[in-house]
This record gives C-alpha cells, sequence and structure tokens, in this order.
C-alpha cells in the first residue's frame, strides 16, 4: 500500500478527489481508516478504495493524518511507531510534537486546503531531517503538487500560512454571502444574488492575478466621485480591513494554541 489516510472527513476526502481525478494515486494504492466504520464504508464505496484496519498500517509506504488536532495523541497511540513517512496535515501541531508522539524521526508537515478537491490547493510543507533524508519531503510535494501549488514554509510560519491561506477560504465564503445580503437587501433575488457573488470571486481573482497589487484593481473600478469609492468608504467604516487582518491574527493564534493541545472547542 502505497498510502494510508488516518481521517477521511472534509479534507481527507477533497485530497482523495484531487489526487485521483490527477492520476496520482490510484484507488488499489490507498488504505482508508477512520473511526465510524459506516462512514468509513460510504467513503470507501465513493471512491473505491479499500477500508484499511490499524494492522494494515505496518504495510503501508506513508502514512497521512487527516483528523482533527485534538484527537492526535490518541491516534498517534497506535498510529505511530511504524517504518512509513509520516505526513500531517493536522493545524497547529509541529514537525517536532509529529516526530515524538509517533516514535518516527520521518514526519512531514502539510498544511493544504479544500481547494484540493479542484486541483487549487495552496499547502505549506515543511519537514524533519529525516523525512528529507528519506525523501519524503519530494514525496510530499509530489503528492500535493498535483493538487495545487506547494509552498516550503519555515516552521514558525505555518500557523500564519494556516490562518491566511487555508482558513482564508472560509472568510472568502462569508465575504460572497455577505456580498449577496447586501444584494438581496437592496431588492436582488436570492439565486440571482448568491450567482453574482460567486462569479465575483472568480473573475476577481482571474484580475488579481494579472496585477501585482490588490489596490490597482481597486483604484482602477473606483471612478472619481463614483459609486464603488462610495461603498470602500462603507467598509472602512466598518473596520473591513482591520476586521480581515485581525481575523488572520486570530487564526494564527488559534493555532498556535491547537499546537500546545488545547480544546477544539475553543477552550483555553
Ligand atoms: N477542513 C479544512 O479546510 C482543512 C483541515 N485541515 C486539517 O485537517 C484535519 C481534518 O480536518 P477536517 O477534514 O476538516 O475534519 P473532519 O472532522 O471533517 O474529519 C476528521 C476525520 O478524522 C476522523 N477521526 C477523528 N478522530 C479519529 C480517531 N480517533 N481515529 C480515527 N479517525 C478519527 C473522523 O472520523 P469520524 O467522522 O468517524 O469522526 C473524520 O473522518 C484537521 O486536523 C485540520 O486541522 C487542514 C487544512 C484545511
Ligand atoms: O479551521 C481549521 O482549524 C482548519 C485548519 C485550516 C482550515 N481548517
Amino acid at each position: 500500500m502505497k498510502l494510508a489516510l488516518i481521517g477521511t472527513g472534509k479534507l481527507g476526502c477533497a485530497l482523495l478527489t484531487g489526487l485521483f481525478q490527477r492520476g496520482v494515486l490510484a484507488p488499489q494504492d490507498v488504505g482508508l481508516l477512520s473511526r465510524d466504520a459506516h462512514k468509513t464504508c460510504q467513503v470507501a464505496g465513493r471512491f473505491g478504495a479499500p477500508v484499511i484496519g490499524r494492522g494494515d498500517l505496518a504495510g503501508a509506504e506513508y502514512i497521512l493524518l487527516c483528523v482533527q488536532p485534538g484527537a492526535f495523541q490518541e491516534v498517534a497511540g497506535w498510529a505511530g511507531g511504524h517504518s512509513a513517512g509520516y505526513i500531517s496535515t493536522l493545524a497547529g501541531v509541529t514537525t517536532g510534537t509529529l516526530s515524538r508522539c509517533l516514535g518516527s524521526e520521518r514526519a512531514v508537515r502539510a498544511m493544504p486546503s479544500l481547494a484540493a478537491t479542484i486541483g487549487r490547493s495552496q499547502t505549506a510543507l515543511t519537514a524533519t531531517p529525516g523525512a528529507e533524508a528519506a525523501g519524503d519531503l519530494a514525496f510530499a510535494q509530489g503528492l500535493f503538487g498535483a493538487v495545487g501549488d506547494t509552498y516550503r514554509i519555515p516552521e514558525h510560519l505555518f500557523d500564519t500560512f494556516t490562518g491566511m491561506s487555508a482558513s482564508g477560504l472560509a472568510y472568502a465564503a462569508v465575504f460572497a454571502e455577505a456580498l449577496a445580503d447586501g444584494g438581496v437587501r437592496m431588492g436582488l433575488p436570492r439565486p440571482l444574488a448568491n450567482e453574482l457573488a460567486q462569479k465575483l470571486l472568480v473573475s476577481g481573482g482571474e484580475l488579481l492575478a494579472e496585477r501585482p497589487h490588490p489596490a490597482m484593481l481597486k483604484d482602477e473600478v473606483c471612478s472619481p466621485g463614483g459609486t464603488t469609492i462610495a461603498g470602500i468608504r462603507a467598509l472602512e467604516g466598518g473596520n473591513f480591513r482591520r476586521s480581515v487582518i485581525d481575523a488572520v491574527e486570530a487564526a494564527t493564534r488559534r493555532g498556535h494554541e491547537l499546537g500546545r493541545g488545547e480544546r477544539e472547542t475553543g477552550d483555553s
């Protein structure tokens, strides 16, 4: 077995979708292991990949962890100690913690996003020296590179990458929802408002890609004395940019907390 996937939730399934669509791995190369047997079987049926047991981990070349950070200690207790290379997608959990708790010198830390499902993830990567020497970082670059862009990031910036990029998809969704709400408030039918908001984010992203700084697009759209600058002024009044900056900071700090083993309920 090339890869054992532990955790077949939202991210695990997004990765399977992207990887199988691009043919980097075939379903028979991947074994699926999760907590709820019924749910795991459903995922196995959907992708055509086999369900495996804990005993099968000994035969895996790589073990990819996609469980919640709060489950890590328990999972490490039975998934650690194998000869496989370990790859973790867990928010906050450092390579040092991975290596220590899994009892392995081969630990890659990855931070992809749900955009893996459409081949557009931005994935941060870092690794222990042992993983790098064993070729595990190169393997991870190939794996995540097949479902988007990869970035080698120093570990001290990993939580920031998480709070901006992986979490950022949700901020974009909140913006789209709020924009559509604005359209509805001013009289647009909901389906049309939702469609406009979604397509606007796509076209906005493409236009931003053609410019070195986002402010250029903003300036081009803002006609002097026109409608857009009136809208921008209202955003400033609501501290929009400060709120977005604070969101990245809060998410980054939360990553630090999760790495220290604090609970996912928000308790500290
Ligand atoms: N969602 C996202 O956008 C991103 C998430 N991540 C990281 O990916 C990880 C998973 O997130 P996500 O997919 O959203 O979470 P989900 O809750 O959707 O999935 C978690 C999976 O882990 C399984 N699981 C939980 N506990 C255990 C256990 N003790 N033994 C075996 N399997 C277990 C769950 O099984 P069951 O359903 O049966 O409980 C489920 O299949 C997290 O660590 C997160 O930080 C990283 C980047 C992006
Ligand atoms: O919200 C979270 O903790 C995970 C990590 C990044 C995206 N989702």
